[in-house]
């Protein structure tokens, strides 16, 4: 088995009296792509950014690479190597994609890593390179995604979180996230990814979570969970364009 990069235990989350995690668990292997699935609401995006330092965590424990990072803030975590390209495309819109990406690299001190990690980004998305004076209002729905991406990959983490990469785009495009989804995944980059789109991520993950109102419902080796096609079509939603078969409950 290999290192456990990332290990979550007896997560709580609470937004006032709403309590979206209650007592979540999960592991994710170094070089692993583990996906966390789930209807909406079931508490994916605050697993997330509690990982993040973006959540305050109620009770329970994070542990990166064997230290405790429950309570670390959001920039702490980034300068150990963990980073997150957030739901719905948080990026500087009066910026261009050149300056977007470069702002994701704030923790990366040599300019020779900051050049090659601008390779890396333009080599998997080469529309970016071509808008790369381009103001980023001016993109496309797909390439707004990709920047987001793209400016997560630019601090080179070791532990890329990745939240509904697919959400709102056109079939095509969500094609060509998951392929580069599965490249950065062959370059042996870390990755826990929250989707909707459950076939698609579990043709690239190695292991899969199942959240339903904040507590893990069910995991398996993906590889499994895509043969249960009665639980596919029941608790993951077959392409995530079907709210109606993502908000079953737990029996
Ligand atoms: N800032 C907030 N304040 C209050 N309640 C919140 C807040 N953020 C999330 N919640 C609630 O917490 C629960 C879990 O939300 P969360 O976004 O983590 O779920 P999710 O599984 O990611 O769902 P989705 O796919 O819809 O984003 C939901 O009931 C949501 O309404």
């Amino acid at each position: 088995m290999p290192d456990t990069a990332l290990s979550i235990r007896g997560l709580v989350i609470r937004y006032g009296a709403v309590e979206a995690v209650r007592g979540v668990d999960l592991d994710v292997p170094q070089g692993h792509v583990v996906a966390l699935l789930g209807a909406n609401g079931a508490g994916k995006t605050s697993t997330l950014r509690a990982i993040s330092g973006l959540s305050p965590v109620a009770a329970g424990s994070i542990s990166y690479e064997g230290r405790d990072i429950t309570h670390l803030d959001a920039e702490k975590v980034t300068r150990l190597g963990i980073a997150q390209s957030p739901e719905g495309r948080q990026v500087f819109a009066d910026l261009t994609v050149e300056e977007n990406l470069r702002t994701g690299a704030f923790t990366v001190r040599s300019k020779a890593q900051v050049a090659s990690s601008f390779d890396r980004c333009y080599r998997y998305f080469p529309r970016l390179a071509e808008r790369r004076s381009q103001l980023a209002y001016t993109l496309s729905g797909g390439e707004l995604q990709m920047l987001a991406i793209a400016r997560a990959l630019m601090a080179s983490p070791r532990l890329l979180l990745l939240d509904e990469p697919s959400l709102g785009l056109a079939p095509l495009v969500v094609q060509d996230i998951f392929r580069i989804l599965a490249e950065i995944r062959a370059e042996g980059t870390t990755v826990l990814i929250v989707e909707q789109n459950a076939l698609q991520t579990l043709k690239i993950a190695d292991y899969a979570y199942v959240l339903a109102t904040g507590r893990n419902h069910l995991e398996g080796p993906a590889a499994d969970l895509i043969q249960d096609h009665a639980l596919v079509e029941a608790y993951l939603g077959s392409g995530g364009k079907h709210p109606e078969k993502n908000t079953k409950e737990t029996p």
